[in-house]
């Protein structure tokens, strides 16, 4: 291929720097001369679709990427008609998917839920390059049981609104699935159409394949970046005037943990199983002040947290534990401290809700870095998940009588979402959750609580002078 078959852009830049792999000058390098652009269209044809569905993501590659034995033609799911267009659309825009793409995509999908007739269906996905873990996109996936026009015109127009060169056009018809791309430009340039195969899923969900990805959080420094990429969001600039104030700049988290002489107890659990209640009666038997996360400093900003998008939403909770740790520092250095949620609570909610459909089975391998605490943060000296049967939690529920949260809806529906956050907990490690059946009596879970899980299965990571502590910390309900 001749030189000038290249966009002019991309000759002026290959002839005038150096290959970034090898160094050398362009002319002699044969990596560089005309990869960048090459590297483009192949990296395009292999890109990896992916529909998420109720029993988890159907993912799909064009036929000419897949090797004959692996090709499995397109097994449409159980939910699907037998015809169907969709679209799928995203409002990504840089090479490295920061803040503002993921804040553009909430909007984008904002804009298809005010537009939608009840003929479209809205479904949620992504795309990869698999060996390029930081190639994970969200997009969404439009579904019309019409070859549809005015659809057509709705989704180049999104792509025009939210800067994309293109979109997908998918039709299923007779168990084939035909894609075709359309660039935007020009009103809609459409390329041939390809068949696409389902292919296998890949061994780990893409959204775990790089930190990047994903709202999982294992540092104080990537929730502060995160936040000031977005200044504009209510609250931001308040919340990280107070985590700057109470957070030091250079805090050492081996210094913060010697200075823990008391035990630091945390309760988890999913909403109702009795965490409130157990901290309260906890706290009073060991004369231990009961702190909650988010922590009252930023607490009065949770709704408006709650309704950012995930990313934005953890980097709140993410820095609402690294203020609480400060705190939790000050306390347990003249008596114990037991918490209401914590980091566990953090990530595994984050983890279950970035896996987005069906059951544990598509959650990261157990052993995968994202389950671990993070390098920089406090940990207790000993961690409890309540687990209670879902028929008791739902009882209790009703008998709080509260409002329920959007979250707490979704819980109580998505038997799925459940499953995935229980698991998503149990994998949590480095401190793991010593699994409470908190199910019984109130009388029965304290008693549980204290004298059976506290001591006979401190976590094998305390250390002796928390292993101490911890005795310190029974040595009242053992006289009791
Ligand atoms: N062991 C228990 N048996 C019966 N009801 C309980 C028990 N523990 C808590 N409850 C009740 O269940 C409801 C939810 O408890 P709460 O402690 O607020 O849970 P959480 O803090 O985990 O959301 C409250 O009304 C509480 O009184
Ligand atoms: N440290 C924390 C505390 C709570 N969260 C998140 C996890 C869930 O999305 C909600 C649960 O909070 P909610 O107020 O419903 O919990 P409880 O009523 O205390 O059981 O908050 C968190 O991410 N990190």
């Amino acid at each position: 291929m001749s030189v000038g078959a290249f966009p002019s852009r991309f000759v002026r830049y290959s002839l005038r720097k150096p290959c970034n792999i090898c160094y050398k000058p362009p002319q002699t390098c044969r990596r560089r001369f005309g990869s960048k652009f090459k590297m483009a269209e192949d990296q395009d044809k292999k890109l990896v679709h992916a529909i998420e569905t109720e029993s988890g993501p159907i993912y799909f590659s064009r036929a000419t990427q897949i090797s004959q034995k692996d090709a499995a033609s397109f097994s449409t799911p159980k939910e699907f008609p037998d015809f169907a267009v969709f679209y799928s659309v995203s409002a990504y825009r840089s090479k490295n998917p920061r803040v503002n793409d993921i804040r553009a995509n909430s909007r984008l999908l904002g804009d298809i839920g005010n537009n939608l007739g009840p003929e479209h269906a809205l479904l949620h996905g992504f795309s990869f390059i698999p060996e390029q873990p930081d190639t994970f996109r969200k997009q969404f996936f439009i579904l019309s049981p019409t070859v549809n026009e005015p659809l057509n015109r709705f989704v180049r127009e999104m792509a025009v609104k939210f800067g994309q060169p293109e979109y997908f056009e998918h039709v299923l018809t007779e168990g084939k699935l035909l894609q075709t791309r359309v660039e935007v430009s020009d009103g809609g340039t459409r390329h041939e159409e390809e068949e696409m195969m389902t292919v296998e899923p890949p061994p780990c969900h893409p959204a775990f394949l790089h930190p990047d990805n994903n709202a999982v959080f294992h540092s104080y420094n990537r929730a502060m970046n995160i936040l000031r990429e977005c200044p504009d969001v209510e609250g931001v600039s308040e919340l990280l005037s107070v985590a700057s104030a109470l957070v030091p700049g250079t805090f050492n988290v081996a210094s913060l943990q010697e200075k823990c002489e008391h035990p630091v107890i945390v309760l988890e659990g999913l909403d109702a199983t009795g965490k409130t209640t157990l901290t309260e009666r906890l706290g009073k038997m060991l004369s231990a002040p009961v702190l909650q996360s988010p922590p009252p400093p930023i607490r009065h900003l949770r709704e408006v947290f709650d309704s950012q998008p995930e990313l934005i939403r953890r980097a709140y909770y993410t820095l609402g534990n690294y203020i609480l740790a400060m705190q939790v520092a000050a306390e347990a250095q003249t008596r114990p401290v037991v918490i209401d949620r914590f980091w566990h609570s953090t990530t595994a909610y984050s983890i279950a809700t970035e896996v987005g459909c069906g059951d544990e089975s598509q959650l990261p391998p157990r052993g995968h870095h994202v389950y671990t605490w993070p390098s920089d943060l406090l940990k207790p000296h000993l961690a409890m998940l309540l687990m209670v049967n879902e028929a008791s939690r739902g009882a209790r529920l009703e008998g709080r009588g509260m409002g329920k949260t959007k979250e707490e809806i979704r819980l109580e529906k998505s038997v799925l979402f459940r499953k995935r956050l229980v698991e998503a907990y149990l994998r949590l490690e480095n401190p793991s959750l010593q699994v409470v059946n908190a199910s019984g009596s109130k009388e029965e879970v304290f008693a549980s609580t204290v004298q059976e899980k506290a001591v006979s299965k401190a976590p094998a990571t305390v250390t002796a002078n928390a292993n101490a502590s911890i005795d310190r910390f029974l040595a009242p309900c053992n006289s009791r």
